[in-house]
């Protein structure tokens, strides 16, 4: 293998994307996920804190920590919040990203990096790879049931979403997740393979 390789995961609400992710991790792979950083950046960062009151209010934190319950409620109704959510986090997460992913090639060639929204915020430049995990909108609906979340909150953050459709037309690799996390691990396998790439 001749150079460093940085794999993007990416996919729509539910999709499976996280455990994807996590089974690059069991595999012993370095990975960053967009949108720990992204909520690290939101609760720790006193300039982000000072804006996001600003435009949001008091109640977009709590002691001292983000109210994401509040926020999601405000952005998932409003394009327009939601953009001003994203203008604020999203060039810090690309910052932070990069910075990490310099780190990271010291000491391994390959990196996963999860983020929902590649084609969304313009990522794709960040990677030289892009997996897209798909599934139904019925499995993923079902899927979001289970952890708790309501129709219509899934149907909100959807609808911020590019479909799937659009998605696939841009993608490197795309693996269908609707079946057990066994499968799921056999096509995490088989992208090692096409990659040349062994754990
Ligand atoms: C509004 C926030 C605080 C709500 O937090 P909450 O814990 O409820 O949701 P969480 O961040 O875990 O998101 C869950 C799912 O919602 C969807 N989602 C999140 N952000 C976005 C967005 N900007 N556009 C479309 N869908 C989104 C994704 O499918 C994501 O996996 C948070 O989503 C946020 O800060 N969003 C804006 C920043 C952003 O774009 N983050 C995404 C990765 S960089
Ligand atoms: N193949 C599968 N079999 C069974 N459960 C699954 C499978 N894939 C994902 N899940 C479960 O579905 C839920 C959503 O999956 P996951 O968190 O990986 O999706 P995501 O794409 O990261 O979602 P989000 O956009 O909300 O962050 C989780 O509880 C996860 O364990």
């Amino acid at each position: 293998m001749k150079k460093n390789f940085s794999i993007g995961i990416t996919g729509s609400i539910g999709s499976g994307k996280s455990e994807f992710t996590k089974l690059a991790e069991q595999s012993g792979f370095p990975v960053i996920r967009a949108d720990d950083l992204s909520k690290k950046i939101l609760d720790t960062n006193p300039d982000v804190r000072k804006q996001v009151i600003k435009k949001f209010g008091n109640q977009a934190y709590i002691n001292n920590q983000s109210n994401n319950k509040y926020l999601a409620q405000i952005v998932f109704s409003n394009p327009i919040k939601l953009r001003e959510l994203e203008r604020i986090l999203h060039p810090l997460v690309i910052k932070e990203i990069e910075k990490q992913k310099k780190e990271i090639f010291k000491k391994s060639k390959i990196l996963f990096i999860e983020s929902a929204l590649i084609y969304e915020a313009d990522l794709e430049n960040l990677f030289d790879y892009v997996v897209l995990i798909t599934a139904s909108r019925e499995i993923r609906l079902k899927r979001k049931l289970m952890q708790g979340m309501t129709e219509e909150d899934f149907s909100k953050r959807e609808m911020n979403q590019i479909p799937d459709d659009e998605k696939k037309k841009r993608a490197d690799f795309i693996f269908l997740n609707d079946g057990s996390i066994s499968e799921l691990k056999s096509k995490f396998d088989l992208l090692l393979t096409l990659l040349s790439v062994k754990s």
